[in-house]
């Protein structure tokens, strides 16, 4: 079931927190709104759901304009951060209750919760309450209870905020594995850019009521569209053009900024006519990563992200001198990529 919003705008007070929003959701696809704080996303999704009607435009669903539909002829599945299970029913009672409402048989339910808990695998615990159950499997429970009732559309809302950062990793893997099966249209809302890259088919990055960039995660992250999504999405050097870095590898004289990502930066411990000289003023191990900091001549300070790999080739130290070149940078006005002719250097 596709889903398309159409100039949708909507005010709370005089406050505009959704301008003239367009986007079109595939059938099938599992799509992230992604956004810092108070960019809209739940608004979006809950437009979307039915819980909030826009002042202006449309939404869509398979063709039919629900704008106007109460949420309940929607059939849409929900998941909020707050797993709302109901505590007096077991796990079992849990995702039968969206079907005994609709008076579904006692044979279907029964062969469609045992269903259910095999998908979200948790079939030895159909018995428990949610007060016997982790974090991570009550959100599960909450997904089941989600699908039983076979929505066409599933939004999800912070599914995992709540959860540590282990579980919730866990579950963003479990998630993407349960819609390869599924295939349900889903939208999850999330502020966290490495799990909407992680788990999301397309990524929509919002940001002050407005979308700022529509895309794949390699789409959002090798072709940002915009300085907020540069930013927003990864690790970035902000350099100014007349550093070195910059000015040596440039014939254009260019009024902002240059964004260079850290991966993006190769060192070399050998000297050549087209590598800038930097100091090494630290060093960081992030696990299967490694970032080292550096300070070039004019003061500038750069952040530089290595394999382990490379790391431990290059055998660096602090305070030692190396020397540096850009593989790839965007223009701070426009986004566009500018010095992927350095790319020709690394050779
Ligand atoms: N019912 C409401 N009344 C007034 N203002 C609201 C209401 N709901 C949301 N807002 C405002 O609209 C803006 C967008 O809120 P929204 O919850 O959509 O953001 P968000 O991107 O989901 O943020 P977060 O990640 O913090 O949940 C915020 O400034 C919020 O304060």
């Amino acid at each position: 079931m596709s889903i398309i919003v159409e100039h949708v705008c909507k005010n709370f007070g005089d406050f505009q927190a959704l301008h003239n929003i367009n986007l079109e959701i595939k059938t099938g696809t599992l799509v992230a709104l992604l956004g810092p704080s108070g960019s809209g996303k739940s608004t979006l999704l809950r437009t979307i759901a039915g819980l909030e009607t826009p002042d202006i435009g449309n939404i869509i669903i398979n063709g039919q304009n629900t704008t106007h539909l109460d949420v309940r002829q929607r059939n849409i599945g929900f998941v909020f951060q707050h797993y709302a299970l109901f505590k007096h029913l077991t796990v079992r009672q849990n995702i039968a209750f969206g079907l005994e409402i609709r008076k579904k048989s006692r044979n279907f339910i029964k062969h469609r919760v045992e269903e259910l808990l095999a998908l979200i695998q948790l079939e030895g615990l159909g018995n428990r309450y949610p007060a016997q159950l982790s974090g991570g499997q009550r959100q599960r429970v909450a997904l089941a209870r989600a699908l039983a009732v076979q929505p066409e559309v599933l939004l999800l809302d912070e599914p995992f905020g709540a959860l540590d950062a282990k579980v919730r990793q866990e579950l963003r893997s479990w998630l993407r594995h349960l819609h390869d099966e599924v295939h349900i249209t889903s939208v999850f809302v999330t502020h966290d850019q490495e799990e909407a890259m992680a788990v999301a088919d397309e990524i929509v990055v919002m940001n002050n009521g407005k979308i700022e960039q529509v895309g794949t995660p390699a789409d959002i992250y090798d072709r940002p569209a915009t300085p907020f999504v540069m930013n927003f999405i990864g690790a970035v050097n902000v350099v100014p053009p007349h550093i070195s870095l910059v000015a040596e590898h440039t014939t254009e004289v260019l009024p902002h900024p240059v964004f260079i990502r850290p991966h993006d930066i190769e060192i070399s411990a050998l000297a050549n006519p087209q590598n800038t000289p930097a100091r090494i003023q630290r060093i960081t191990h992030l696990g299967w990563e490694v970032q080292v900091d550096l300070i070039l001549a004019d003061h500038h300070q750069l952040v530089v992200h290595l394999s382990r790999e490379k790391f431990t080739k290059l055998h660096l130290k602090k305070g030692q001198q190396v020397f540096i070149k850009p593989k790839r940078g965007y223009r701070g006005d426009t986004c566009e990529v500018l010095l992927d002719k350095a790319s020709a250097y690394s050779a």
